[in-house]
């Protein structure tokens, strides 16, 4: 069941950003084959089509096609993008109703088709979109994952790169919590390279606090500020979800900041929310439970606690 001799991921929604994540795994050929599904067929069939044409172009070798739930039986990963996104002006709390509604069809669906592989959930809120395909699914924890906070450590560690003109590959940081408005900045577990970011303050004077909060309100608000400018946000997760989906399928035990369920860790228990987890072939192989400071505990609380509200009504 989870280790098969020829990787299939099946993709459910092909929307922005379902196609933005099939272009990137064409372009890696992370996966020997990629079925996409979505409620519009015509959708999946157009983008099978010609993501397929890419082949001749790459080095790749994904076989590629649209197809329907009983795809998803022999597939080692499902990735769900389907549902509703945000529009401007909205949040991603807004969504929930809808898209858990949403879930309860397609999570139905998938586990119909005799599917017992690892559940990767990008579509918002995903934190509670995860939690959701958890309990629809029966499946155990450690097999379905959200990509939680990997987009906004991305971000974060980007925009870090740029201010202090190192790659961003050895900027290391996390943004943990909900995939939304009440996620936090860890600044005290943010290194430059090696040197942590306070020491680097204190050492040179052109930088300072105040534009790292920037930075950091810059980071949770990048979703709000690309949807106005064009509608929607979807190479950044795009480019996430293939970063994860190599983590699952190679067994990297790469650590990333994902949505994992808490189960004592972090002094929670019973919730999806980003925290950084060691991600291999058998999904989430543990919680790395970062020692936060008091200031992070109670922001990482509030965020909990902003979660299990939003949940309460429909979960
Ligand atoms: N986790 C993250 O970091 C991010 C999450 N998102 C979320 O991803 C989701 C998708 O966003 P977009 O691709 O921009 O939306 P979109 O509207 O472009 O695509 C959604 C797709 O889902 C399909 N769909 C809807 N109901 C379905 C059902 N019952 N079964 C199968 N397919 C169904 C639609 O036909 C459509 O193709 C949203 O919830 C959005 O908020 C977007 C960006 C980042
Ligand atoms: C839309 C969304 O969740 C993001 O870009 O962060």
């Amino acid at each position: 069941m989870l280790h098969k001799e020829i990787n299939r991921v099946a993709l459910i929604g092909t929307g922005a950003v379902g196609a933005s994540y099939a272009f990137g795994m064409l372009n890696k050929g992370v996966a020997e084959e990629l079925v996409m599904i979505d409620l519009n067929k015509d959708k999946a069939e157009g983008d099978a089509m010609d993501l397929s044409h890419c082949l001749p172009f790459v080095d790749s070798r994904t076989k590629i096609w649209a197809g329907d739930y009983s795809d998803c039986k022999d597939a080692s990963l499902v990735v769900i993008t389907a549902g509703a996104a945000q529009k401007p002006g909205e949040t991603r709390l807004d969504l929930v109703a809808k898209n858990c509604a949403i879930f309860k069809g397609i999570v139905g669906d998938i586990m119909a088709s005799g599917f017992d592989g690892i559940f990767l959930i990008a579509t918002n809120p995903v934190d509670i979109l995860t939690y959701a395909t958890w309990k629809f699914s029966g499946l155990p924890k450690e097999r379905v994952i959200g990509s939680g906070t990997s987009l906004d450590t991305a971000r974060f560690r980007y925009m870090l790169g740029d201010y202090f003109n190192v790659d961003a590959r050895n900027i290391h940081g996390y943004i943990i919590g909900e995939h939304g408005d009440s996620e936090l900045p860890v600044w005290s577990k943010t290194n430059v390279g090696t040197s942590p970011v306070h020491h680097v303050l204190k050492k040179n004077p052109k930088y300072s606090q105040r534009e790292l909060d920037e930075i950091f309100l810059n980071t949770r608000d990048a979703a709000y500020h690309i949807i106005k400018k064009k509608g929607a946000t979807y190479y950044g997760i795009g480019m996430g979800l293939v970063r994860l989906t190599k983590a699952i399928l190679k067994n990297e035990n790469s650590i990333i900041t994902v949505s994992a369920y808490l189960d004592g860790q972090y002094g929670e228990h019973d919730i999806y929310i980003g925290v950084p987890a060691v991600i291999n072939r058998g999904g989430i192989r543990e919680v790395v439970e970062l020692d936060l400071n008091e200031l992070e505990q109670r922001q990482f609380k509030n965020s909990v606690e902003t979660l299990r509200k939003t949940m309460a009504p429909v979960l």
